[in-house]
């Protein structure tokens, strides 16, 4: 199913944070949003997934997501927000991979299902050893993880993920971002990840969305979005771009285009 979003805006209080945004992303692909500080991409995210008033339109092929319940969004969407403060509750991961998988529904799926489901995503994520855990006992990285794995279980068709690898170190980022990449091909999912990192970004996104003070700046591939042209434009900083054997390409910072202190 593809995302499709026009005319989007999206408030908090009385402020317009997100203006007229339009941008669409295929099944199968994962979109990198990015942006500086306070340019609205967690408002952007939280728009469509219902934790922001919007308006305008965003479909995900024919569903529409701002004309729905909670319930039918949570059947639609996975979301990873920043702050993981929810997670703490006097559960352990695997009840919470089950209670995830049943709530907002009529009539709980069979026990034996839900508890087969949660073993599969852990043992996906490599995450098997902290299924006895309450997430309140591992480490910013380790919730991380659970969060991810408490977005797929339910088998999404959206995935939005708010800088998920913020708290991850380098191989985790890798393992993360691996598994997205590979759950969003295989079912053909739409992924929107909030990155800064514009070397994850350049690695694993297909497209890249720039947003800066509530608009849409650039959208493309992502090989043509991330330039040093564009960085120096959005923000302020000089960088070289250096192309990698395998394909990809690393982007460094070299300087503040001003210095303002
Ligand atoms: N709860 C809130 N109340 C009022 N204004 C808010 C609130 N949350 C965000 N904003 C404002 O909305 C704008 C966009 O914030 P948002 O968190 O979407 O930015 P962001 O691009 O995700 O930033 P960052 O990269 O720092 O996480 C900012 O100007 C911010 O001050």
């Amino acid at each position: 199913m593809s995302l499709v979003v026009e005319d989007y805006s999206v408030t908090i209080g009385s402020q317009t944070v997100i203006r007229d945004a339009r941008m669409s992303a295929r099944p199968g692909e994962i979109l990198a949003v990015l942006g500086p500080n306070g340019a609205g991409k967690s408002t952007f995210v939280r728009g469509l997934c219902g934790l922001r008033k919007a308006r305008g339109k965003a479909m995900l092929g024919s569903f529409d997501l701002l004309n729905s319940t909670p319930a039918e969004r949570a059947e639609k969407v996975g979301y990873v927000a920043q702050d993981l403060a929810h997670l703490d509750v006097q559960m352990t991961v695997l009840d919470l991979l089950i209670l995830a998988q049943n709530s907002g529904r009529h009539g709980w799926k069979t026990e034996s299902g839900s508890f087969r489901r949660a073993r599969q995503i852990l043992e996906a994520l490599n995450l098997v050893h902290f299924a006895g855990k309450q997430p309140s006992q591992l480490s910013g990285g380790e919730r991380q993880m659970i969060a991810l794995a408490l977005a797929l279980v339910r088998r999404p068709d959206l995935l939005l993920l708010d800088e998920p690898t913020s708290a991850l170190d380098l191989a985790n980022q890798l393992q993360m971002l691996d598994a997205v990449r590979e759950v969003t091909r295989r079912e053909g999912i739409v992924t929107l990840a909030i990155l800064h990192d514009m070397n994850l970004a350049s690695r694993y996104a297909d497209a890249t969305l720039i947003l800066s003070d509530g608009h849409i700046r650039h959208h493309g591939r992502t090989a043509e979005v991330l330039h040093p042209e564009m960085i120096a434009e959005i923000y302020g900083v000089e960088c070289r771009l250096v192309e990698l054997e395998d394909g990809h390409r690393a982007i460094y910072p070299v300087a503040l285009r001003s210095h303002s202190f």
